[in-house]
């Protein structure tokens, strides 16, 4: 992006709070200008002082200028600064909810491809940082500019040679700060990289970390870490090392600007060119004048930044989206077909995942997926609930191609319980609510109670308000599928996908969890990817996948006749099994 796309990207978030900015603007200028009022109060006096006078009520004035000014100055600033904070928060507020927005609208493919670090460190850290800097930025760039132009205007009418002088050290100064500056958004960028990489191995070691124990790799994993906190602290100190002599010079010529006012100043006094008043007033208030010039020219670091960090946001806002039309579309009813459908994960791999598909999934139905590990099952469902799009062919629904309907849309019509079972860091009662949020605590409550989880939620030590942990880490692994079916119940959607929904459950919970989806997905249809076959030998349509192939497809007596591959699963299955309870198989 060059810097006008990002000027234009900027003024786009702050747009909302445009107003806002204009009076921390304002505000800011008005704080400047009441700082330049010591400085003339003490010309004044010093002036008063060279003529001798003796009147202490003018004295006591100025210095209560001098004093209004300096009080002035702070309550405009931090007023400036307020306004400029608050609307810089709500502005950042939208940049996030921009990308999360957003983030429901790409593909899963480009989100699984990055580290849930770097997205972390876009989303959370480098917004963060925009916040000093653009809240500080836009009103005392803006006033540390105007304020000092309009002293020196007053400085020029006064005496220009003198003022002219008083700028001497800007332009040494700033040849200085080139030195320091060059490359900056460059290194700004590497250092950006280095964060990110710290926040990803930082992220992954915490995920990780049972692995990271079970398997005695805590230093091995911690080297990654410390070498990745090791090249970032290098990388500063290099970075450092390179600007420190330029950095240090332009910081000291900057302020000097006496070193040419008082030598040519003196001459020109002594030849009687430059009266005493002048002199004197132009030494003062160039003192003034080059500390905020100086703090504005210090923002261009900030401006550099600000440009890495819309850029690593506008990088996020540009991925490619998943086109979907923005209106509803009608359906015929809830036949799902798969018409030759091919996909792959990475269009880079020869191989497909799923190879010229073909199915059908009729309303009011139970389609049991089964098949080797692998093969495919689960992305069949993946598929139906637009996480991914075909590489070729197209899935209906009702007709329709899935492509031509809002991703809203589709999701409304199903419910996914995944392999995951991701639970929110927050209440029992919020994580089941998420499943449908206008649902009343009764239904929650019922929702739990027919897939069986409301006896454990109500021993938990603040019963349906407990708060399950990331990831539902406080939960065991049957008890947070339990959570999650109850969600999925919840939302009651007409299609109900299972992807090894009851692998974690014991056979006692087992049952009552069959029991209650065979209420739940009474006049639904229920697709259910199951690696048990027991539990899905009632199923009025078993789709046999191999290889990313439809082997067979038929009720469970069909295919033990016609499919060796579904056969030999069956022996395998039976052979395995106790005894006990081996007839259970949920009805539909
Ligand atoms: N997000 C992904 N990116 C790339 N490849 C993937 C992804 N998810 C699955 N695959 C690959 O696609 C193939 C099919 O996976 P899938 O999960 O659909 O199989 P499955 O039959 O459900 O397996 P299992 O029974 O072991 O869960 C596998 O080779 C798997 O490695």
């Amino acid at each position: 992006m060059n810097k006008s796309e990002i000027a234009k990207q900027l003024l786009g978030f702050m747009r909302a709070h445009k107003n806002q900015f204009v009076l921390s603007i304002l505000l800011a200028i008005l704080g400047v200008a009441s700082g330049m009022i010591p400085y003339f109060a003490i010309a004044r006096i010093m002036l008063y002082l060279l003529e001798g006078i003796r009147e202490m009520s003018i004295y006591a004035f100025w210095c209560m200028m001098v004093l209004l000014g300096f009080s002035l100055k702070i309550i405009f600033a931090n007023l400036s600064t307020a306004v400029s904070h608050t609307a810089t928060f709500y502005t950042l507020k939208e940049i996030r909810m921009q990308i999360i927005d957003k983030l429901s609208r790409v593909p899963m493919g480009y989100i699984l491809d990055q580290s849930s670090g770097s997205f972390k460190d876009t989303i959370v850290d480098r917004v963060e940082s925009m916040e000093p800097i653009l809240a500080h930025l836009v009103p005392e760039m803006t006033s540390n500019l105007f304020v000092p132009v309009c002293m020196l205007v007053y400085l020029f009418v006064l005496d220009w040679r003198m003022a002219l002088l008083s700028l001497v050290t800007l332009p040494i100064g700033f040849f200085c700060y080139m030195g320091m500056a060059k490359n900056y958004e460059e290194r700004f960028s590497g250092l950006i990289k280095r964060v990110k990489k710290m926040n990803t191995t930082v992220v992954e070691y915490v995920n990780g970390i049972e692995v990271i124990k079970a398997f005695n790799q805590s230093a091995n994993s911690y080297e990654r870490y410390s070498d990745s906190v090791k090249d970032n602290a290098d990388y500063a100190v290099g970075w450092m090392k390179d600007t420190q002599l330029f950095m240090s010079m332009s910081n000291t010529i900057w302020p000097s600007v006496w070193i040419a006012i008082l030598p040519v100043g003196g001459i020109l006094y002594k030849a009687g060119i430059l009266s005493a008043p002048v002199f004197l007033t132009v030494m003062i208030l160039s003192l003034g004048i080059v500390g905020p010039i100086l703090a504005a020219i210090k923002f261009t670091d900030s401006v550099a930044q600000l440009g890495t960090i819309i850029g690593a946001v506008c990088s996020l806002l540009s991925a490619p989206e998943m086109k979907r039309p923005s209106i509803q579309t009608d359906i015929q009813d809830l036949t799902i077909k798969f018409q030759d459908v091919s996909f792959s994960y990475d269009e880079n791999v020869e191989e497909p995942v799923l190879s010229h598909v073909n199915l059908i999934f009729r309303p009011n139905t139970m389609t049991a997926i089964v098949g080797p590990s692998g093969s495919g099952k689960s992305t069949i469902t993946k598929l139906i609930t637009g996480f991914w799009e075909v590489t070729s062919g197209k899935i209906t629904l009702g007709g329709k191609d899935i492509r031509q309907m809002p991703l809203s849309q589709l999701t409304s019509y199903v419910s996914y319980v995944s392999q995951d079972n991701y639970l929110f860091d927050v209440s029992v009662r919020e994580n089941i609510r998420m499943g449908r949020l206008t649902a009343t605590d009764d239904e929650v409550e019922e929702a739990a109670k027919k897939c069986g989880c409301h006896d454990f939620i109500v021993e938990l030590e603040h019963g349906y308000e407990t708060v399950v942990g990331s990831a539902g880490g406080h939960l065991s692994g049957g008890e947070r599928q339990r959570v999650a079916i109850a969600r999925a119940m919840l939302k009651n959607a007409p299609i109900v996908i299972f992807d090894e929904a009851t692998a974690y459950l014991d056979p006692e919970n087992e049952s009552l969890v069959q029991d209650a989806i065979s209420n739940l997905v009474r006049g639904k249809m229920l697709i259910m990817v199951a690696h048990r076959l027991y539990t899905v030998t009632g199923a009025d349509q078993l789709v046999v996948v191999n290889d990313g192939r439809i082997e067979a497809t038929g009720t469970h007596e069909e295919l033990l006749e016609v499919c060796p591959l579904y056969k030999q699963m069956w022996m395998a299955h039976i052979g395995s099994r106790d005894e006990g309870g081996a007839d259970r198989c949920l009805p539909h």
